[in-house]
C-alpha cells in the first residue's frame, strides 16, 4: 500500500503528576515546593489556613499587584513561592465554582510563568470555602492536564 500516510503527529508525555497525602502542609511539604492556598480579594485570612499563611509569610507586596476574583497574587518567600489564590472577593463571600475554576487557571499561568515543577497545598475551596473535593480534584486534573508538574495536596 502506498505510504501517502502524513507524518504521524509526535506528542511529548508532558505528564501532570496530582498527589493527595495526609499530612500537615507547613511540616510536611518539601521546603524546595512551591506552596499555594485560597483568600479572599481583601486578603482578610482571618481564619482557617489562610490565617496561619498570614502568620507565616509576610503580605507585604500583595495588595499592590491589584489581582482581582479569578486570579493569583504571587510572593517570594524563603525561596519559594506562594500563590495566593483569589477566589471571591470578601473574606465573608463563597466563592462560584466559575470564579474558583479562572483562578486555577490563573494559577497554571503563574506556575508556567514561574517554571514551577512542584507545588503543595492543602484540599483549597473545601473546607471554609465549601467547594466538593471531587469538583476540586475534577477541576485541577482539567486545568493543570498537559503541564509537567508535580502537585501534592495534603490533609489533616
Ligand atoms: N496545616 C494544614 N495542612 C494541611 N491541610 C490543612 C492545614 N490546615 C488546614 N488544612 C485543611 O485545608 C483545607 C482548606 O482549609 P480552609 O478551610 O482554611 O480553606 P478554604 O480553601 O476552604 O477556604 C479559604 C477561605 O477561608 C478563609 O476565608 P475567611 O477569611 O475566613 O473568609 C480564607 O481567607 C479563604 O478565603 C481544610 O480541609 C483544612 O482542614
Amino acid at each position: 500500500m502506498s505510504s501517502n500516510s502524513q507524518p504521524s503527529q509526535i506528542t511529548y508525555d508532558t505528564k501532570f503528576i496530582f498527589e493527595e497525602t495526609r499530612g500537615d502542609l507547613f511540616n510536611d511539604a518539601p521546603e524546595n515546593s512551591s506552596l499555594a492556598h485560597c483568600v479572599s480579594a481583601d486578603f482578610k485570612m482571618s481564619k482557617g489556613i489562610a490565617k496561619i499563611f498570614k502568620k507565616k509569610f509576610s503580605t507585604r507586596g500583595l495588595f499592590d499587584q491589584n489581582k482581582k476574583v479569578g486570579q493569583v497574587a504571587t510572593l517570594y518567600r524563603n525561596n519559594r513561592y506562594i500563590f495566593y489564590i483569589i477566589t471571591k472577593q470578601i473574606f465573608s463571600d463563597k466563592p462560584t465554582r466559575e470564579d474558583f475554576v479562572l483562578a486555577l487557571k490563573d494559577l497554571r499561568r503563574a506556575c508556567e510563568d514561574k517554571n514551577v515543577k512542584l507545588l503543595c497545598l492543602p484540599r483549597i475551596g473545601t473546607g471554609l470555602d465549601k467547594l466538593p473535593l471531587e469538583f476540586v480534584h475534577r477541576t485541577i486534573i482539567n486545568v493543570f492536564d498537559g503541564y509537567e508538574m508535580k502537585m501534592i495536596m495534603y490533609y489533616l
